[in-house]
């Protein structure tokens, strides 16, 4: 005979009460860990990226349903966010406004525990890091569709912050109106330069009349609509949300599996997590094979490369740094001989860091 109503809910009640006083007892031993943590250092480092890379991977791996691993790693990431918020609450800056998708991957790295800081440009959310304003930044670093954020590349060239983490997140772009949008007199919409690019061909099959307008943020092209009748914008769903605007349609982005890469920057190195990545800069005197013969120590000792880019280096003309990106700690073995024979070879090498790969 199958459970009555009445006696299902029981039983959810009793579950609903043990993990109630599991998860309070979780917090009490992260505030343990707390005071060990400043036991051991003067200035203790609350945020562990690999030990969360660590539990949220095998949480993921050893799921076994009805609930969606990627679901309960999610449900997890918020219970670590509200343990580590008991630990020290948490600043993390992040490029805005309020409702743009680098905040939108803020939280879904961090949780939403932490406060999240919207500033108007990348160099700004590294500053606010440097000057210790925020604990950490998260900045948009590459989509698959338009390739790198140059101004995040640009800007490690002159901080000395690290890496300690990567995010991915689906992006998808939605057509928006606001409360007085005449949709009959619509001549422009707002959105920010990469998004129209991302949208290009959609835009041009329906919209092709009406003017593309550059903004600094999907978010503030949002924030416009609240004012103007004659517009549309693109954004997310963080921003429509929060702007209270309307889809006129959803996912508008060429490329389903459109994705941008954001990267966590902050002032600490990060220890292995068994599943990491490491980000470089590397320039060399520049001559004929240079980069072959920078990536040859690479292939040579079997490491994936996950990114190559060239930025110019301004410092002279055509005088370049390779951004690069591997599978691997700075620590492994077989990485350290890599950048051992990087620096034989004359080249410089600056470590931005090695950090998690992204679990969520
Ligand atoms: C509890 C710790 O502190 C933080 C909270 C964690 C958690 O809730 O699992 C994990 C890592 C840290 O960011 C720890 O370092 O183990």
């Amino acid at each position: 005979m199958t459970d009555s109503l009445d006696s299902l809910r029981d039983q959810i009640d009793a579950l609903d009460q043990q993990l109630q006083t599991l998860l309070n007892r979780r917090a009490e031993l992260a505030h343990a860990v707390a005071d060990v943590k400043r036991r051991e250092d003067s200035n203790p480092v609350f945020y562990r990226p690999e030990r969360e890379a660590q539990v949220l991977q095998r949480i993921k791996e050893r799921n076994q349903g009805p609930i969606d691993g990627e679901a309960m790693a999610r449900l997890f990431r918020e219970v670590m966010s509200i343990c580590l918020a008991l630990e020290q609450p948490m600043r993390v800056a992040f490029l805005g406004p309020e409702g743009t998708f680098t905040q939108q991957a803020a939280l879904k790295h961090f949780g939403h525990a932490v406060e999240s800081v919207p500033l108007g440009a990348i160099d700004e959310v590294f500053r606010e890091v440097e000057a210790g304003a925020a604990h950490y930044g998260v900045v948009p670093v590459e989509n698959s569709t338009e390739g790198m954020v140059s101004h995040t590349l640009d800007t490690f060239m002159s901080s000395s912050l690290k890496i300690c983490g990567e995010v991915e997140l689906r992006i998808h772009h939605h057509l928006l109106a606001g409360p007085h949008t005449r949709r009959d007199k619509v001549t422009r919409v707002y959105s920010h330069q990469q998004t129209l690019a991302q949208c290009r061909q959609w835009l041009d099959a329906h919209l092709p009349t009406v003017e593309r307008i550059p903004v600094s943020s999907n978010a503030e092209a949002a924030r416009r609509l609240r004012d103007e009748w004659n517009a549309l914008a693109i954004a997310g769903d963080m921003a429509a949300e929060l702007y209270g605007l309307e889809r006129v349609q959803s996912n508008i982005e060429d490329r389903p599996d459109n994705t941008t890469r954001f990267l966590v920057i902050g002032r600490q190195d990060t220890p292995p997590s068994g599943r990491d990545k490491t980000s470089m800069l590397v320039t060399g005197k520049n001559r004929p094979g240079l980069l072959s013969d920078m990536l040859l120590p690479f292939r040579e000792q079997g490491i994936n490369l996950t990114r190559l880019e060239s930025r110019p280096s301004r410092t002279a003309n055509w005088s370049y740094v390779f951004f690069i990106d591997c599978e691997g700690h700075k620590e492994d073995p077989l990485l350290k001989n890599v950048l051992e024979r990087l620096e034989g070879d004359g080249n410089t090498i600056r470590i931005l860091g090695s950090y998690p790969k992204a679990v969520l």
